[in-house]
């Protein structure tokens, strides 16, 4: 049996200021930190020994990864970090207050924007204040103008499938640390959820889910930790 670990990223500062994030790369709270190093220490008492480890290239989640590795004592395994594994691009809606963009656009248009499976965000804006075109990371990489949640599956599964795939199985146990609406899309295709149900899936910052896979890497069971 193979283990898969999932964890979102702890409490960003956008997450607390209730905007829309995207790309756009912000830091840790305090809280997250803790959440972060929450993490890991469930992961440690959980005794799970990782093989290797994957994540964004956004520091929210590279800052979580490490934290938990800190606490599992674990800090020597191997990350990759690839955009791939970034959260949605929120296009034009990146920097907005949620609540502000439901009071404006009504709760339906919002719901669809953030959880629908193929409603993407309006495209940012060129000249935006959040472009990343000259972003050194980026270089050579179309960035998207916004993705919505079929677009996300379109990048990460391949990756997954690519990379993520054959070392799960050989075995190994793998940590991927990510965001919401990227990890949305993996839990999506390992648990088989329908284009209509993944509305209702939430996943929460900081909470390790591990997933049990059979040699055809078919899930077996999947919870929190
Ligand atoms: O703002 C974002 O990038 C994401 C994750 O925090 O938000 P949402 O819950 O709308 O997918």
């Amino acid at each position: 049996m193979t283990k898969l670990i999932l964890l979102r990223h702890g409490q960003s500062q956008w997450n607390l200021e209730n905007r829309f994030t995207g790309w756009w790369d912000v830091g840790l709270t305090e809280q997250g930190a803790a959440e972060a190093q929450a993490a890991g220490k469930t992961l440690l008492a959980e005794g799970i020994e990782l093989d290797q480890v994957f994540t964004s290239v956004q520091a929210r989640a590279i800052k979580t990864a490490n934290m938990a590795l800190g606490m599992m004592r674990q800090a020597w395994v191997p990350m990759t970090k690839d955009w791939r594994l970034n959260e949605r691009h929120y296009g034009g809606l990146t920097g907005l207050n949620k609540a502000e963009t439901e009071a404006k656009h009504g709760k339906e248009q919002v719901l669809q924007w953030r959880r629908s499976f193929d409603v993407p965000p309006p495209p940012m804006e060129a000249g935006s204040e959040f472009d990343l075109s000259q972003d050194r990371r980026y270089r050579g990489i179309a960035i998207p103008a916004a993705e919505s949640l079929k677009d996300t599956i379109a990048r990460v599964l391949p990756y997954f499938e690519a990379e993520i795939v054959p070392m799960l199985r050989k075995g190994k146990t793998v940590m991927i640390v990510a965001h919401g609406n990227s990890l949305r899309a993996l839990v999506k295709h390992l648990s088989g959820i329908s284009d209509t149900d993944i509305l209702h899936e939430e996943i929460p910052t900081g909470k390790p889910m591990l997933y049990e896979l059979d040699s055809d890497l078919k899930a077996i069971s999947r919870r929190y930790l």
